[in-house]
């Protein structure tokens, strides 16, 4: 479980997060939607220990997010970022192994390529994408890699950084399926950060709104059109008037 407790984080006299509260169970889809600025990012990277809260605490399976063994804390991660942020000098398989071909328990090149192969048909990608290179790939298929990758070392816990982006609502439709039907089968943790209300219906279990520091609303899908909440059905309906300035 993701246990986020009371997080605050400035920058300068900028209180981005002011008292951030948050379960994630284990196995559960959380997706996190609010505004550009909000600070979904910084609690992105609070959770990972890459920032560390001015206050509060972020407990991942009971460890502290910066503390102890970065390498293995970091190995229980999947992480697919907005643009698949792929290298462009390496071939498709190279991108997906990436992980898998470094540090203590590498594999070998023929082990890490046959486990590419298997994770990017996992994600609809035939085996010869994988001698390509990125720029040869349209965006749909660079997001494919990009999810291989997030899922290639089996982590428990996977983030989905604007997964959507990007891509046309077809092409999007695609991806928020293929990455609701894999965290289901992986029985993986994962937390997605969109904007994008057709992922948050197809990937959450339970949606949180971040809005002036804090979660404004949090609870079931089931629940987001009624919520009653005027934060949440500013966002959803993508009103300008609103406790929500629209000049931010
Ligand atoms: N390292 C940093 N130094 C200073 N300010 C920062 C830093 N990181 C983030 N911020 C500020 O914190 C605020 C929240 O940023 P963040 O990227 O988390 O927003 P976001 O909710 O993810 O937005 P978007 O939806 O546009 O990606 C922004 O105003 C940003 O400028």
């Amino acid at each position: 479980m993701i246990d986020i407790k009371g997080v605050h984080k400035s920058f300068g006299a900028h209180h981005v997060l002011q008292g951030v509260n948050m379960k994630i169970a284990k196995g559960e889809s959380m997706v996190i939607i609010g505004g550009s600025g909000t600070g979904k990012s910084v609690l992105l990277k609070c959770i990972l220990g890459l920032e560390t809260p001015d206050a509060g605490s972020i407990l991942v399976y009971g460890q502290e997010a910066d503390q102890g063994d970065r390498d293995a804390f970091l190995a229980r991660f999947g992480m697919l970022f907005q643009g698949a942020a792929l290298f462009d000098s390496l071939p498709v398989w190279q991108n997906v192994a990436f992980r898998l071909l470094r540090g203590a328990g590498k594999l070998s090149k023929t082990d890490a390529r046959d486990l590419a192969v298997e994770k990017l048909r996992r994600v609809g990608l035939r085996a010869d994408v994988a001698d390509k290179f990125p720029a040869e790939l349209s965006g749909g298929m660079q997001k494919r890699v990009g999810l291989a990758r997030a899922i290639a070392a089996d982590p428990e816990i996977i983030f989905f950084d604007e997964p959507t982006t990007g891509l046309d609502p077809i092409m999007s439709g695609v991806i928020n399926e293929l990455i609701r039907e894999i965290v289901v089968e992986m029985g993986a943790t994962a937390m997605t950060i969109t904007h994008d209300m057709s992922s948050v219906r197809a990937i959450a279990d339970k949606v949180a709104m971040l809005h002036d520091g804090a979660v404004q609303w949090s609870g079931p899908i089931a629940k987001l059109e009624t919520s009653g909440n005027p934060y949440l059905d500013q966002f959803l309906h993508g009103r300008a008037e609103g406790p929500i300035e629209a000049v931010r």
